[in-house]
């Protein structure tokens, strides 16, 4: 990529594509364009056409996608499903249509088996049955890898996949029905620490500036109870707070800095192609995808009391076995993304703090 090359980041608000735009401003590239779901839905095959037409771009992250945790996933299985096949669909046959020098794919570790062998490397993909809270997703993005790989064995494209782990960072999703575990610790542990404070000019603030369903600050102080109680952040008689954790807490979970996955996608932008590794001449094709992670994990328990630790939290922490744990472990194998010189440079302890001081300025 050259600085001025122009550079289509997909879904340039989120959490990984703001920080894609964040990481390429810093590196000097000056050319980068985005839209947004309202301005262009990606699930429209004539819009993206239009799009691509008019705009002409030569470099693609494809960071736009349906995303949520583990009960969205479990949800929403037909959009997860329909928008991601949709969006990916369209904009890599478009890319490949207007001649896109290369495109960068975000899949997401689910693809691997639900059983699958630890830590997990990239040729585990389609060994075993999936896990089934989020296998629609998984569908779409084993789908999406295979369809990189397909225009480039068949067309001579430049399509890279990648598979983070769980990512976090600023921009993430706070939603306690639709997020990730660690944005939803976060604001729970948050609220948590207001209501043990009996602060309830925070509580108002959060609820206020970050909304959940049917509450505002204008509620009584009864009905904010309820339903802080209704996202499992309970206030006892004896004026103990117990903020809940969804399942057993045992499975374990890898968690990356969006900002630093947002590095280790420019990285294999700049450095890597389709065809440094594989030729189409090999029929035992594989791989075309890589692990993209830290190759380390901790279980949602001890999670959530390094979360109490670094927040100074006083309260206890309840287990909600009526939410599903998902799979038990996940975690990657990052051999190939170390060979290819890229390390992760935030550790879990300073990125929780990075993600509870952006989200108190920003929320
Ligand atoms: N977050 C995580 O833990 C993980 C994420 N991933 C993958 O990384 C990628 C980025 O995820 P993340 O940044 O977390 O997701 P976010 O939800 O933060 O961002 C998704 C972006 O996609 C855009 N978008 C969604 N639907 C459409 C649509 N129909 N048309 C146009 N734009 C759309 C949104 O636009 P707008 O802002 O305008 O609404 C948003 O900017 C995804 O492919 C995801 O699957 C993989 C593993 C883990
Ligand atoms: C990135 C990844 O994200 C999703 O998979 P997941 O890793 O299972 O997602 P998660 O972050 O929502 O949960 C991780 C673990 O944490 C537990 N957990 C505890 N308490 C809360 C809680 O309050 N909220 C949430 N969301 N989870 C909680 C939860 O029960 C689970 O055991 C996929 O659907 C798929 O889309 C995907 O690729």
């Amino acid at each position: 990529m050259k600085l001025n090359s122009k550079i289509y980041v997909a879904g340039h608000r989120g959490l990984v594509g703001s920080a894609l735009v964040k990481n390429l401003n810093k590196k000097g590239y000056h050319n980068i364009i985005g839209r947004t779901h309202s301005e262009l839905d990606l699930t429209d095959t004539m819009a993206v056409k239009d799009f691509f037409d008019k705009e002409k771009p030569e470099y693609v992250f494809l960071a736009a996608a349906k995303v949520g945790g583990i009960v969205a996933n479990n949800t929403y299985r037909a959009s997860f499903i329909y928008d991601n096949l949709m969006i990916q669909n369209n904009v890599i046959h478009q890319s490949y249509l207007h001649g896109i020098k290369k495109l960068l794919f975000l899949g997401s570790t689910c693809i691997y088996p639900k059983n699958c062998p630890q830590p997990m490397k990239e040729e585990y993909l389609l060994t075993d049955v999936l896990e089934y809270t989020n296998e629609p997703y998984a569908i779409a993005k084993i789908a999406g890898i295979k369809t990189c790989e397909s225009y480039n064995l068949q067309h001579g494209t430049n399509f890279v996949s990648v598979m983070p782990t769980n990512l976090y960072g600023p921009n993430d999703n706070f939603d306690l029905e639709k997020s990730h575990v660690l944005p939803a610790l976060i604001r729970k542990t948050h609220l948590g620490i207001a209501l043990e404070n009996n602060n309830w000019s925070i509580i108002d603030e959060d609820l206020n500036r970050l909304p959940i369903e049917g509450v505002s600050g204008k509620n009584s102080k009864k009905e904010k109870l309820d339903i802080l109680n209704r996202y499992g952040i309970t206030l006892s008689n004896q004026s103990e707070v117990t903020v809940e954790i969804w399942g057993s807490g045992k499975p374990m979970r890898e968690f990356l800095w969006s900002e630093d996955m947002a590095d280790a996608c420019v990285h294999l932008m700049e450095h890597r192609n389709f065809s440094d590794t594989y030729s189409s001449n090999d029929l035992e094709i594989r791989n075309t995808h890589i692990n993209i992670g830290t190759g380390v994990d901790i279980s949602i328990k001890d999670l959530a009391l390094l979360i109490k630790k670094l927040l100074n939290f006083k309260g206890n922490f309840s287990f909600n076995s009526n939410k599903p744990d998902g799979t038990l472990k996940k975690l990657t194998d990052v051999t190939k993304l170390n060979d290819l010189g890229w390390k992760h440079k935030v550790n879990l302890s300073d990125g929780i703090l990075l993600l509870y001081n952006w989200y108190k300025s920003h929320v």
